[in-house]
């Protein structure tokens, strides 16, 4: 007897959710003697399903969505003892944690993958009492996020969100920000700091080439103060080589940093706003399992 919740947010990316919700039962069904099928309908909707799945000993929870609900499962099982595996098929614009992970973001192809795909650990990221799988940002990026219409998300996905950061260059002065960790500390102006767990940041799936997703470190990029066509200069690298080596970045790695700020910053959490400076954010090194394809 084994069993799986498929949890399923209707409203996520193209609203694809229910169209693909009968391929994605009978695939698991292929795997698992019970389906348990959850339509989300609003915010903490899939926490608590997958909290129950947790709580319950399901074997698995397959959270179908955008980086915001598969953020919502992650949070849903990261606190109890008992852990199923988490199996992910990408609805959203962005999806990084499908990409560093080698899912494929076409979500017929990423549910066929579930029927036999293997598992295998996963890092995932705490702040105060929230969880995050990818990326923790503060600066520039809060802005961005605010700005991009769903028109132009829909149509031109995370490079929507450069072209407004971009924008954002020229408007902003950058923020003051104290970051203290073991291996390094900083206190100057920085236009954005990244923390990322993948290699997968707004899409760009090079951005920070280094990272492994259960590596147990977090990837920590100050970016110096830019000027728009050195941001401009930058894009190549973010496209192709990751961004660690380039002279507008500092960058390391580490397992705990706190980051304050003598202003009232807003930290961006997986995409989605989420409280403000100042933060303690930790790896918690292979907390999860995630089916994902043999990666290379
Ligand atoms: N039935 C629903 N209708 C509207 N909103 C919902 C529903 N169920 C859940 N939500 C909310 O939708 C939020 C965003 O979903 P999600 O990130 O998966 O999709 P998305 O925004 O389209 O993806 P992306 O950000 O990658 O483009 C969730 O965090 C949740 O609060």
């Amino acid at each position: 007897m084994s069993k799986v919740m498929l949890i399923i947010n209707p409203s996520s990316g193209k609203e694809l959710g229910k169209k693909h919700a009968e391929f994605a039962e009978g695939t698991l069904a292929q795997r698992f003697t019970e389906v348990d099928v959850r339509f989300t309908e609003k915010e903490l909707d899939a926490t608590q399903f997958a909290k129950q799945a947790a709580q319950e000993r399901y074997d698995a929870v397959v959270a179908m969505g955008g980086d915001g609900t598969v953020n919502e499962v992650i949070t849903g099982i990261a606190e109890q003892d008992y852990r199923p595996t988490l199996g992910i098929v990408p609805l959203g614009t962005v999806n990084d944690l499908a990409r560093a992970l080698n899912i494929p973001t076409d979500p017929q192809e990423a549910i066929s993958i579930l029927e036999d795909a293997p598992s295998r650990p996963l890092d995932i990221g705490k702040y105060d009492d929230h969880y995050f799988m990818n990326v923790i940002a503060v600066g520039l990026i809060a802005e961005a996020v605010e700005e991009v219409s769903v028109e132009q998300k829909t149509s031109l996905g995370s490079v929507a969100y450069f072209i407004e950061g971009l924008k954002a260059f020229k408007d902003h002065s950058p923020y003051p920000i104290q970051l203290t960790a073991t291996e390094k500390s900083f206190d100057g102006e920085t236009p954005l700091l990244i923390i990322s767990l993948t290699n997968s940041v707004g899409g760009f799936e090079s951005f920070a080439k280094e990272a492994r997703v259960d590596d147990g470190l977090l990837h920590v990029f100050i970016i110096k103060q830019l000027g728009f066509f050195d941001a401009l200069q930058a894009l190549p690298k973010l496209l192709t080589g990751g961004i660690a080596d380039a002279d507008q970045v500092d960058y390391f790695t580490t397992k705990e940093v706190r980051i304050d700020s003598k202003e009232h910053l807003p930290i961006n959490a997986d995409g989605d706003t989420a409280g403000h400076l100042p933060i303690t954010v930790q790896v918690l090194s292979q907390h999860l399992t995630v089916f994902a394809p043999v990666s290379n």
